[in-house]
């Protein structure tokens, strides 16, 4: 069976609703990046994009949002660096793990004022599970055989998961309604 993440790969585990946040940490062995969340996430997902940060061996990222005021970077700011500034979200990644610990939109954006995050960098439980699987078919441009990718949309099928080739369409709906706004519509 095709390994996908290893928060997936076993199926789910199911977040609390009382959960209170925590922190995230890189990888490093002596001083990680420590950003501390004072919340649950939202909007869990697993992403197939070439730009989220995926754990080694895995095809997905698994990836979050919370507002940006309940993210503060704890310990070690100074190893943060912005991977792609030209990128909509700007992930804050370690220097020397390559780890990223936030993702921050600065542009007018629907999701602006939301913060990218990876909850498997958490020791905690009770972290929201993933809710679907976004940008499936882009794993096919990082090398996966396409003639395979059935197997991957029926693995998530078999946890729960729903795939889609972009966001989840409440999501898509809600990017496309700011931008309706946006132009007077
Ligand atoms: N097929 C493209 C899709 C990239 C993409 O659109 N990623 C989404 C999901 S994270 C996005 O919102 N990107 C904005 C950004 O990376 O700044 C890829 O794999 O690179
Ligand atoms: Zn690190
Ligand atoms: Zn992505």
């Amino acid at each position: 069976m095709v390994s996908l993440h290893p928060l997936i790969d076993n199926g789910l585990t199911k977040g609390s609703d009382s959960f209170a946040g925590g922190k995230l940490r890189c990888h490093c062995q002596s001083n990680p990046v420590e950003v501390t969340l004072s919340g649950n996430v939202a909007h869990n997902h697993a992403c197939g994009c070439s730009k989220c940060w995926k754990p080694k061996g895995a095809l997905f990222s698994v990836v979050a949002v919370i507002s940006r005021d309940q993210l503060s970077v704890t310990a070690n700011e100074n190893k943060l660096k912005i991977v792609d500034n030209s990128a909509t979200i700007l992930r804050n990644a370690c220097k020397d793990c390559g780890v990223h610990l936030f993702g921050r939109i600065e542009k007018d954006h629907a999701f602006k004022g939301l913060d990218f995050v990876h909850v498997e960098l958490s020791n905690e439980k009770g972290w929201q599970e993933p809710q679907f699987a976004a940008f499936v078919s882009s794993i096919i441009e990082q090398g996966f055989e396409a003639s395979r990718i059935d197997e991957v949309r029926e693995k998530f099928k078999s946890v729960g998961l729903e795939s889609y080739d972009a966001l989840s369409p409440p999501l898509m709906d809600a990017i496309a309604t700011w931008t309706a706004k946006q132009s007077g519509n």
